[in-house]
């Protein structure tokens, strides 16, 4: 609340502080405290932080866009709130997400503040609790589907292009599933549009794991990955990783999901479940006997990586982890889900149930821990090392589509910028204090490939294109009118 103030009263103090205290204040603006406040978000509302488009602006879309002070608007993050973090439906509540992510856009990835609009479509919730607490800010009614949803996202990301063009990075953030791979496909051919929960975290994860290759050995041909989570971020990391695989080692990527297994709600992903489940899922539906629980699964497959992207808090059981550190020496185990209640397990219950050999990373921020007198520092595997980063390349170069291709670039962009020394403290990430010069690079790799693929429009190309990134990033500084 006290950061939300000072962000409305002095925002260049507000940024000042957050990036010469990012890791201390990270938690706070992100994961795990931004949970909090969208769950109490009706209790804490001072007044509006972003734009809401409700259902009862059907029609209207772009009156309601123009009322937006800023004109010059460089990047969208906007939610329907039905998948906050790991924490459900929050419906309108959720607009803590698109603010936290939008700060980060500033102050990690140096875009203007005032170039950054976060939005909210409110079309209603089905969380009770939230339509019968007295200060939920939202429309009370339960949340619209099919044609009535489809036909208001569909006028909202008419009205964005008609507004703002076609420079305008969208960022989808925190839809449920059933929606987000729908908009991304519909959107992608025709919008600059990025789903951070299917792209971003895809892009963070491999690069965790091409940094911990390069320092542990081997390739990620030689992997098995398990994955307890088939949602967006779980199937979204396993594309980008069959894809990686197929380009290392020139095989196809069917070939590369051979190694990829899921876990669902309902188990093992086989393929005599392929005409109940998702069009998603189908693609990882491998030969194999049924499964029901994640130890099992781990038993059969021998997995020599197990990330975790279902919400569900403390799934990574003690036998869990120690099943995993039984198979490998270093067993890989990333506990992706947020915020911290719902991360599979903490750092210090990895580091010893696996006799400190696991190579971890979490979603949400955990403490180093010492373990047999060694300090372990945990990395956090989380989307905020990409999206900051990754915008500040689309927006610089000013791309008007977003390809795999820079998604990949992103994640090696991240993966180069780990060194010998992060890995023997336990990190598969460089530090969050060198974030800013983090995103140089990785805007500088993703703008390379949307030049070399025809989609920037900046021209001419700069010379060197980290220095014009770095010349581009918003500084809070005063400046002096003398
Ligand atoms: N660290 C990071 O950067 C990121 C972390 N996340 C976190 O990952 C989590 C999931 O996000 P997302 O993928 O978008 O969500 P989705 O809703 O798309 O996917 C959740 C998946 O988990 C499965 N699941 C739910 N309950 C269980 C259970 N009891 N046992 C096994 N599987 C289960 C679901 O199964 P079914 O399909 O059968 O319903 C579904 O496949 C969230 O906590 C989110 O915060 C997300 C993005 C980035
Ligand atoms: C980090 C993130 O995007 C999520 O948990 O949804
Ligand atoms: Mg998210």
């Amino acid at each position: 609340m006290f950061l939300m103030d000072l962000q409305e009263r002095n925002e260049r103090l507000f940024y000042k502080l957050m990036i010469d205290n990012v890791e201390e204040l990270l938690p706070v603006v992100y994961t795990p405290t931004v949970g909090e406040a969208c769950q109490k978000y009706g209790s804490i509302f001072r007044r509006s932080q972003g734009l809401y488009i409700s259902l009862k602006d059907k029609g209207r879309v772009l009156e309601v866009l123009r009322n937006w002070p800023e004109k010059s608007i460089q990047v969208i993050v906007v939610t329907d709130g039905e998948r906050i973090l790991g924490l459900g439906d929050l419906g309108c509540q959720g607009m803590g997400i698109p603010v936290g992510k939008l700060a980060l856009y500033t102050a990690l990835g140096g875009v203007r503040p005032s170039a950054c609009l976060p939005i909210t479509i409110d079309v209603g919730t089905n969380n009770e609790e939230l339509l019968n607490d007295e200060f939920y800010i939202g429309l009370r009614q339960k949340r619209a589907t099919g044609q009535e949803y489809t036909e208001l996202l569909d006028e909202f990301m008419v009205a964005v292009k008609q507004n703002y063009g076609q420079k305008v990075l969208v960022q989808f953030e925190d839809f449920a599933n059933h929606n987000a791979f729908t908009l991304l496909e519909k959107y992608k051919a025709t919008h600059l549009v990025f789903n951070d929960d299917i792209q971003g975290t895809a892009a963070v994860v491999l690069a965790g794991l091409m940094a911990g290759l390069k320092f542990a050995g081997g390739t990620l041909a030689d992997h098995t990955f398990l994955f307890f989570g088939a949602g967006e971020a779980g199937t979204g990391i396993a594309e980008l990783v069959a894809l990686e695989i197929s380009m290392q080692s020139k095989t196809s990527q069917e070939e590369a999901r051979k190694n990829i297994w899921l876990v669902d709600s309902k188990g093992l992903i086989v393929s005599s479940r392929k005409d109940s489940i998702q069009p998603f899922k189908k693609l990882y539906a491998h030969e194999h006997e049924p499964v029901k629980d994640l130890l099992s699964a781990i038993k059969d497959i021998k997995p020599t990586a197990l990330i975790g992207s279902a919400g569900v808090g403390q799934s990574f059981t003690k036998e869990v982890i120690e099943a995993m550190s039984s198979i490998n020496k270093r067993p890989i185990i990333l506990a992706l889900s947020n915020p911290t209640s719902k991360s599979e397990c903490t750092a210090e219950q990895a580091y010893s149930w696996s006799q400190g050999r696991a190579i971890f990373g979490s979603g949400s921020p955990f403490d180093p821990v010492k373990y047999n007198d060694k300090l372990f520092v945990p990395a956090q595997a989380n989307n905020a090392y990409i999206f900051p980063g990754f915008g500040l390349g689309v927006v610089t170069s000013g791309a008007i589509r977003v390809k795999d291709d820079m998604v990949l670039a992103a994640a090696e962009a991240l993966a180069e910028q780990v060194t010998a020394e992060h890995f023997d403290k336990g990190l598969i990430y460089p530090p969050f204090s060198s974030i800013r010069k983090i995103s140089a690079n990785i805007a500088a790799r993703v703008a390379v490939k949307a030049y070399d693929l025809g989609l920037a429009s900046h021209l001419p190309r700069p010379k060197d294109l980290v220095k014009y990134a770095e010349s581009c990033m918003y500084s809070p500084i005063y400046r002096s009118y003398r």
